[in-house]
């Protein structure tokens, strides 16, 4: 059976495929929790079920053969007030678990760039 992607997985495969995502949301959500600026906000969360909603969601921005089934992106932070300040601390966080995984700066700009444009559905506060 011949593995040919139907789709471009460059991103994918740059950051470890499945067991690069676990790994790195092993990181990234208790990093989240333990953040001074937003971890109070992950508070009642369910880490292992966040991880694994993360890992599913970036597999599919990445290219990856993943299918996310959790809550769209708006429906799942409505009502949180999440403002820019709050959703930069976010993605400084990920800054750091990518580094903590040793993800080069290419590959952690290039997934950045794909949850960039969540933001307008993430941020609902000034
Ligand atoms: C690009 C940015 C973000 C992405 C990709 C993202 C992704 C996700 C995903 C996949 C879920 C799970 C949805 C589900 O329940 O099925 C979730 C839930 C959640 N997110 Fe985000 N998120 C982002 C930004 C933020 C920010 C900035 C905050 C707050 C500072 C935040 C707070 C939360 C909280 C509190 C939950 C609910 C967890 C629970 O059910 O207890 N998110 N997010």
């Amino acid at each position: 059976q011949s593995a040919a992607p139907m789709h471009n997985d460059t991103l994918y495969q740059a950051l470890g495929a499945k067991p690069g995502l676990e790994a790195l949301m092993d990181v990234f959500v208790p990093a989240l929790k333990a953040d001074s600026r937003i971890g109070a906000q992950f508070k009642d969360t369910n880490a292992k079920y966040l991880q694994e909603q993360l890992v599913d969601q970036i597999c599919m921005v990445s290219g990856g053969p993943c299918a996310y089934k959790g809550a769209d992106m708006k429906a799942a932070h409505a009502g949180m007030e999440i403002n820019k300040a709050q959703f930069n601390a976010l993605v400084e966080v990920l800054q750091g678990a990518m580094d903590a995984r040793g993800i080069p700066f290419t590959t952690q700009n290039q997934l950045l760039a794909r949850l960039a444009p969540m933001h307008r559905d993430v941020i609902t506060a000034k």
